[in-house]
């Protein structure tokens, strides 16, 4: 295991992510310490063109979500909200050589899109992963941000993810390699999870919940929609089968959190997904709010992770 972590730091205390001192990331893969270079191809950085430890070696919160434009408004926000517009602070795409993944470094915090879907969502994280291994970055929460359907709550409400399950609502993601299914864990981190929902507590009119996500491969079939090109299912299956995944402890569907929550694990981040709620499944299959009150329900989970980011940091009371 090519692991960065000092000797010195190894003693490891009872949290299996956690050692004492400070937490690295782990990277599994043993060809990687022989490499001479790590092209990050779909970010257009690499070890030899690029110091990564100076430009991300004081990253401690990286957020993702799938939308480059959603994360660049982040980045945007998390500028104003830690004081840094005055500084000469600028926003730019440090991916802007590629237009696959973009990414915004703003203090200390990293805002990069990933996509849709698992197979997007794990390349951007192999290689940001390796990123933050080659940069040798320490003590980092990684959060994606997003937007989902709900389950028999409140549409606008913000669900933060305790257990990331499949379609069968089993906790588990499993990755073809070769010709080999291998089962991984989706557990998030239970302790953030229960920081995060602290932290919504002092947010006026902000609905938020701790329960199951459903991750799908796909938004229409994948998800019980009845609008896709293709439906092959009745209604009452459709209510049938969400109502089942309600009764399992499912609150609301997307489409990244258990390959994110299985990769965050293996590499020993700490690692939460929160997302807010664009419609109720059990009531309708298109999202069909006006535009201001998809963009209001879009920045709620921004807002949520901004207020969390200056109490870790302890800047609370000095923004807006
Ligand atoms: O809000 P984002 O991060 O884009 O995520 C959700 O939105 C997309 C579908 O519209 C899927 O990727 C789903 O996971
Ligand atoms: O219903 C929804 C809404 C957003 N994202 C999803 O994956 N599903």
């Amino acid at each position: 295991m090519a692991s960065i972590l000092p000797a010195s730091n190894k003693s490891m205390t009872s949290d299996r992510n956690t050692y004492v001192g400070k937490r690295f990331v782990h990277v599994k893969n043993p060809y990687l310490d022989s490499m001479d270079e790590d092209i990050l191809y779909h970010l257009d950085l690499g070890t030899k063109t690029h110091n990564l430890p100076a430009m991300f070696g004081d990253v401690k919160f990286v957020c993702v979500g799938g939308s480059p434009n959603r994360m660049k408004a982040f980045a945007l926000f998390m500028r104003k909200e830690l004081g840094l517009e005055e500084s000469g602070e600028h926003i730019k795409d440090i991916c802007a050589g590629t237009d696959r993944y973009c990414m915004y470094k703003i203090g200390p915090v990293l805002s990069i899109s990933h996509g849709m879907g698992i197979p997007s969502i794990s390349i951007m994280l192999h290689e940001l992963i390796k990123l933050l291994h080659h940069a040798q970055c320490c003590d980092i929460t990684i959060i994606r941000i997003g937007t989902s359907g709900g389950i028999g709550i409140t549409p606008g409400s913000v669900v933060i993810t305790d257990t990331a399950v499949d379609s069968f609502f089993k906790p588990r993601f499993e990755q073809v390699i070769l010709d080999n299914i291998v089962t991984r864990s989706t557990e998030l981190d239970k302790e953030l999870a229960e920081e995060l929902f602290n932290c919504s507590k002092g947010i006026p009119n902000f609905p938020t919940l701790i329960g199951h996500t459903m991750c799908t491969y796909d938004f229409y079939e994948g998800q019980g929609r009845l609008d896709g090109a293709l439906c092959s299912f009745s209604r009452e299956k459709k209510v049938d089968y969400l109502k089942r995944a309600y009764k399992a402890g499912v609150r609301n569907i997307e489409m990244e959190s258990t390959v994110f929550a299985a990769m965050c694990r293996l590499c020993g981040l700490k690692a939460a997904v929160v997302c807010v709620t664009l419609l109720d499944r059990l009531e309708c299959d298109q999202i069909n709010l006006p535009h201001d009150v998809l963009v209001d329900y879009q920045q709620r989970p921004q807002l949520l992770i901004s207020n969390f980011i200056k109490r870790r940091l302890g800047l609370h009371d000095q923004t807006s």
